[in-house]
């Protein structure tokens, strides 16, 4: 809308009273037409009101009026006014608009009104008023006088009478006439000279002694809005206009240019008018609309104030969240907050918030019943005047249904149908990451390929029901045997495969190998027929047998067919030397079972001597294994391997009993002096109820605590996280004596060995092997006795071999030790006849 619209709109629409010219103009019914005329001469009004005594407006008399007076009858300009005023009086109440009262004026073809405020008058209103109040100049300035329809002049002689003047405007029904002088100059008679002419009592005979003043003239180019500047600066009312030969040929007034612009005026009005309804309409209809969107849309919405407290919801909102307008309206939007994002996130989306305006993005919230819900949430910043935020309105829809169809999807796509393991494609994306850990890490993995034996005769002979079947247990059962750390996937038909991440040695990997092959094979019911299965396992590792998923996943394939070569029911390697080592590994654990149940295993004891004398003053259990065919087996080699499999606790338990046994048997023969020193592996520490088994040998055989001493290795002793030292401490309650085995060869955290409940330390033997010649292992040597010595600590020497070795620990301070030079470990029959030997001896020294 343009600027003068605007202008002219809002003038419109103020109230009527504010243009209204206050003071009016009045007189009684009876005051005589002269008298009226006199006082509108006076005060230059166009108008009288005639009120009665009460002050009730009962007409008006205009200057159109004056003209129907007759002047050459004395009569008629002293009847009253009340006899040729015109009556009703409009009345306009002073808050009717500026634009109704113009309806009203044009309806009553009326140019002059009273206002009202309900109990008096508040002045006059005219038709001029409005126009020039109202921004009427922009239509002026536009339009020149000769656009105007203007009739031709009528121009009268000077020395015309004036009845004759009055007639001919009358006649012409103008409002002035042009007066012609005798020198050919314009004067002009106008309805205002009338109204002076009455108030005079009509003396003027003439036109021209009627007349007011000189013509003033201008050429029919001028502007509208020059001719009403003139009018105005000579506060004349009309203008004579002259032809393009100079000759006067209209005369045009205020009211002719009024009436002309009047129209366009009221036209131009009407149609802002128009324009400013329509856009209210429009308006009003956008926010009908926007309400119904509001209230309609599947979208919940959720507006805030600038401070983010909920000011408004829709009935979405209500829908997908549960929390009812009432709720929510004054809270923050925290009380969907569902926990599942980090303080992180709710950082991000504001910082992006207030600097783009905008955020966007996927939330999973709480509903009021609990459950959780993902949205898809846009929220937008609300800008008041000053640029601040004044309100955010957040819009969102619930995708929890289309994340739980993707999620599914993405399920489907990634894991097989039949038995919901992970299937080749994930396992591959599995395989690549855990290769680039294990590349950065430094670890190993294994890659164990199996592939059932003999199942397509399953599918052929029971159908594939019963194949499918067996494979979901199949399933079922790797699922349960594989660490929480490996992943076991199935890659086609009876094809499954598993991977063990951070695996540690060779022997470990074929451990879980076999364990696998034990959970597979055996007889098992499938559509109620009893069939036998089991597998064929190849594996590869990382990184001997590939660097690459795909060369592992080929290696280990290549591996599980030669396990099929060698007669199925079997694992095998990819690389030849780690099936041997792994093979006969396997071949001893199996033997090492065998050999507990079926008494291949011994308890044989080696002295512990007085270093100075040799005399034996204790000894340390050691077990022995008699393999049928492999003869002699050094623990050396099958500790680890019991250790690795757990089968240590059985056999650490066997042992300790045996020893136990044996030494009672022989303290009650007085043949033993001090303790029997047993060796207690970390597993049996950590899970093998060693502090039970101690209390209850000892309390079964009658033997006291302090005939007994557990070697515990320095490693095992130093591992703080186990919760070994509790352990340690409560086989100290029992009064058991501790030692350290091994020492030096671990961490030999002189601290945390001030903390251990251990009283002995034995020097590891590869310090003593050398120490009559190696400068450093003889300095190692004494710093050990030197730090047992400080620490108060007991101190026997093991792998004394050499006379050398038993002088050097004697000059510098050992007292006891254990070795080759005094005794091997021995059976105990032979260590028994070297104790009846000692006693023998003690007994004739005694003598
Ligand atoms: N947890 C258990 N561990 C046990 C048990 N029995 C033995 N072992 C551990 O096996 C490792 C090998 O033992 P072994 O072959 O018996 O060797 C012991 C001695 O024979 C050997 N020794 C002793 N003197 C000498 C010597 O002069 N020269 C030399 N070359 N070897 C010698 O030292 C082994 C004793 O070592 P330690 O236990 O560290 O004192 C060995 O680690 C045993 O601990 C068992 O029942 N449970």
């Amino acid at each position: 809308m343009s600027e003068t619209k605007t202008k002219a709109m809002s003038q419109l629409l103020q109230p009527i009273k504010q243009i209204v010219t206050p003071d009016i103009l009045s007189c009684a019914p009876e005051t005589p037409v002269f008298e009226a005329a006199r006082r509108m001469a006076e005060t230059r009004c166009g108008s009288i009101i005639v009120m009665n005594e009460t002050g009730e407006a009962l007409g008006i008399w205009t200057e159109t009026d004056a003209l129907k007076v007759d002047f050459s009858d004395e009569k008629s300009c002293r009847q009253p006014i009340s006899e040729v005023m015109s009556q009703p009086v409009v009345t306009l109440t002073g808050e009717m608009t500026v634009h109704d009262a113009t309806g009203v004026f044009r309806k009553n073809n009326i140019r002059h009104a009273l206002v009202s405020d309900g109990k008096q008058y508040l002045g006059v209103v005219s038709v001029t008023d409005i126009i020039f109040n109202h921004g009427a100049e922009a239509f002026l300035g536009l339009k020149r006088l000769d656009a105007l329809e203007l009739t031709p002049a009528g121009v009268i002689d000077a020395g015309a009478d004036i009845r004759d003047a009055i007639n001919r405007m009358r006649a012409l029904t103008v409002d002035a006439l042009g007066v012609r002088f005798a020198d050919g100059s314009h004067g002009i008679l106008t309805q205002r000279d009338v109204i002076r002419l009455l108030a005079q009592g009509g003396r003027a005979s003439t036109a021209g002694e009627a007349s007011s003043a000189t013509l003033l003239s201008l050429p029919a180019s001028t502007s509208l809005l020059q001719a009403r500047r003139l009018l105005i600066q000579h506060q004349v009312r009309h203008l004579g206009v002259l032809d393009n030969a100079g000759q006067l040929a209209h005369i045009v007034g205020l009211g002719d240019i009024l009436q002309n612009i009047e129209h366009e005026f009221v036209l131009e009005l009407h149609h802002a008018l128009r324009e400013r309804d329509e856009a209210l309409l429009r308006s009003r209809q956008s926010l009908l609309l926007a309400d119904k969107v509001f209230e309609s849309t599947l979208e919940g919405i959720l507006i805030t104030d600038g401070y983010g407290i909920i000011r408004s919801v829709n009935p979405a909102f209500t829908r997908i969240t549960g929390y009812s307008a009432e709720e929510a309206i004054g809270q923050t939007p925290a009380i969907l907050k569902s926990g599942k994002q980090a303080p992180e996130f709710y950082e991000h989306l504001w910082n992006n918030l207030k600097k783009e305006g905008f955020w966007q993005g996927e939330v999973i919230n709480r509903r009021k019943n609990g459950l959780l819900y993902t949205e898809h949430l846009s929220i937008t910043g609300i800008r008041d005047e000053s640029g601040g935020f004044a309100n955010y309105v957040a819009v969102f829809s619930d995708i929890t249904q289309r994340k739980q169809a993707e999620e599914r999807l993405h399920f489907l796509a990634n894991h097989d149908a039949l038995t919901g393991l992970p299937n080749r494609t994930l396992f591959i994306e599995k395989l690549q990451m855990a290769v680039m850990h294990a590349k950065s890490n430094h670890q190993r993995c294994a890659l164990l390929f199996i592939d059932l034996d003999r199942f397509k005769l399953v599918n052929d002979t029971l159908g594939h029901h019963a194949g499918d079947e067996l494979l979901c247990e199949i399933a079922e059962g790797l699922r349960r045997s594989v660490p929480a750390d490996g992943t076991v996937a199935r890659l086609s038909g009876d094809e499954f495969i598993i991977l063990l991440e951070n695996v540690g040695t060779v022997q470990q990997v074929a451990s879980r190998a076999q364990a696998v092959l034990d959970q597979i094979s055996g007889e098992t019911v499938v559509s109620g027929q009893e069939v036998f299965v089991s597998a064929s396992v190849g594996i590869s590792m990382y990184p001997e047998d590939g660097t690459s998923a795909d060369t592992l996943l080929v290696n280990a394939d290549t591996a599980m067919y030669r396990a099929k070569e060698r007669g199925k029911n079997t694992f095998q390697f990819y690389t030849a030397d780690m099936n041997a080592r792994a093979l006969e590994r396997l071949r001893l654990e199996y033997a090492l079972h065998r050999a507990l149940a079926q008494d291949e295993l011994q308890v044989w004891y080696q002295p512990k001597v007085q270093l100075a004398t040799g005399r034996i003053i204790g000894a340390e259990a050691l077990i022995r294994w008699q393999h049928p065919e492999m003869g002699m087996v050094s623990p050396a080699v099958f500790i680890p391997i019991a250790e690795e499999s757990s089968l240590i606790v059985s056999l650490g338990e066997w042992a300790f009993r045996t020893a136990c046994e044996t030494v009672a048997e022989w303290k009650r023969q007085a043949l033993f002096p001090g303790r029997i020193a047993v060796n207690i592996s970390g597993r049996q520490l950590k899970f093998g109820g060693i502090a039970e088994l101690v209390n209850r040998t000892l309390s079964d055989l009658g033997m006291p605590s302090d005939c007994l001493e557990l070697e515990v290795t320095e490693s095992v002793a130093m591992d703080d996280d186990s919760g070994m030292i509790d352990v340690l401490y409560r086989l100290q309650e029992l009064g058991v004596y501790l030692s350290i085995d091994d020492f030096g060869t671990g961490y030999s955290s002189l601290s945390y060995l001030k903390r251990l409940p251990v009283r002995g330390l034995k020097i590891d033997r590869s310090f003593v092997l050398n120490l009559h010649e190696d400068r450093d292992d003889a300095a190692i040597a004494r710093a050990i006795i030197s730090i047992a010595g400080s620490l108060g600590l007991d101190l026997v020497a093991e792998g004394v071999e050499l006379e050398e070795h038993r002088e050097f620990l004697l000059r510098n301070g050992c007292i006891w030790a254990q070795g080759y030079l005094f005794s091997r470990p021995l059976p105990p029959a032979e260590f028994e006849a070297r104790l009846r030997a000692q006693q023998a001896e003690d007994l004739k020294g005694a003598r």
